[in-house]
């Protein structure tokens, strides 16, 4: 069954609207496990506009100490070296590379890994050291899949924002087929797939049904925009509805 985790930066971007400690994402987050999503997701970024490094502690702290069956934690970013101590002194269950630059408003685009091979095997190896799953962000190019395969990474996360962008048009099922090619080239070369980046109530259920073995899909902006209709425990509920739609 492929596991739901949520992406907290919204609820924190709505946080750091004034300077109060409300909506709380320690408190969404246990909402959204008590509903049943599988794991909390964050993408701390430098300029701290959405999930605060202060928000990492915490929900590493809280995760640790009041969850005793499995939640995964899994932080997303770009491997600086504040980053890079974020993650060793929290130590999350994986560890998502993204390619961001800082000035990005949100993540559009996944690694181009061979022009930066020797550096990432390196980032990989550290990370492993720390007991950290590995999974890097990459487009719906086959020859991704494998090059992360070569710098020992365990997983790979689809970047799904071209696909929700063709969601209603002509060529949907042609690209779709180029995310089933990526995440076959993956799981033939032993990685697990990942899945994120617009994925909604519309589109979910149909990327599944294309490529049922993903493991897990981190989903924030529309997950957050849906519980102010129906509650964070409704939208996780709804969320999951869909997820086992696609058997
Ligand atoms: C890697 C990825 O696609 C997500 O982390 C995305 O960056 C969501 O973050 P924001 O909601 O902060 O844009
Ligand atoms: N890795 C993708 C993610 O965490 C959430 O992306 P989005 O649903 O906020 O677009």
């Amino acid at each position: 069954m492929t596991v739901l985790s949520i992406n907290l930066n919204k609820v924190a971007l709505l946080r750091n609207q004034r300077d109060v400690d409300y909506p709380s994402v320690t408190g969404m987050a246990r909402i959204a496990l008590h509903a049943g999503a599988g794991g909390i997701t964050v993408h701390p970024r430098p300029d701290e506009r959405h999930t605060r490094r202060s928000d990492v502690y915490e929900l590493a702290d809280m995760l640790k100490r009041d969850y005793s069956s499995p939640v995964e934690f899994n932080i997303e970013g770009y491997p600086t070296e504040d980053f890079m101590d974020l993650v060793a002194e929290t130590k999350p269950d994986q560890v998502t590379l993204v390619p961001d630059h800082p000035d990005q408003k949100t993540s559009d685009h996944g690694w181009d890994i061979p022009a930066q091979r020797e550096w990432l095997t390196e980032i990989v190896a550290r990370l492993h050291a720390q007991k950290a799953r590995v999974s890097v962000f990459v487009d719906h190019v086959p020859e991704m899949a494998l090059a992360a395969a070569e710098i020992r990474a365990d997983r790979i996360e689809l970047y799904t924002g071209p696909y929700f962008e063709c969601f209603f048009r002509d060529d949907r099922e042609q690209v779709l087929s180029l995310y089933k090619n990526t995440a076959e080239v993956a799981r033939k070369a032993g990685l697990g797939v990942n899945a994120g980046h617009d994925l909604n109530l519309d589109n979910l259920a149909h990327f599944l049904r294309a490529i049922p073995w993903v493991d897990e899909v981190s989903i924030g902006h529309a997950l957050t925009a849906d519980a102010l209709i129906y509650g964070m425990d409704g939208a996780i509920k709804a969320y999951l509805k869909e997820i086992a739609r696609k058997s």
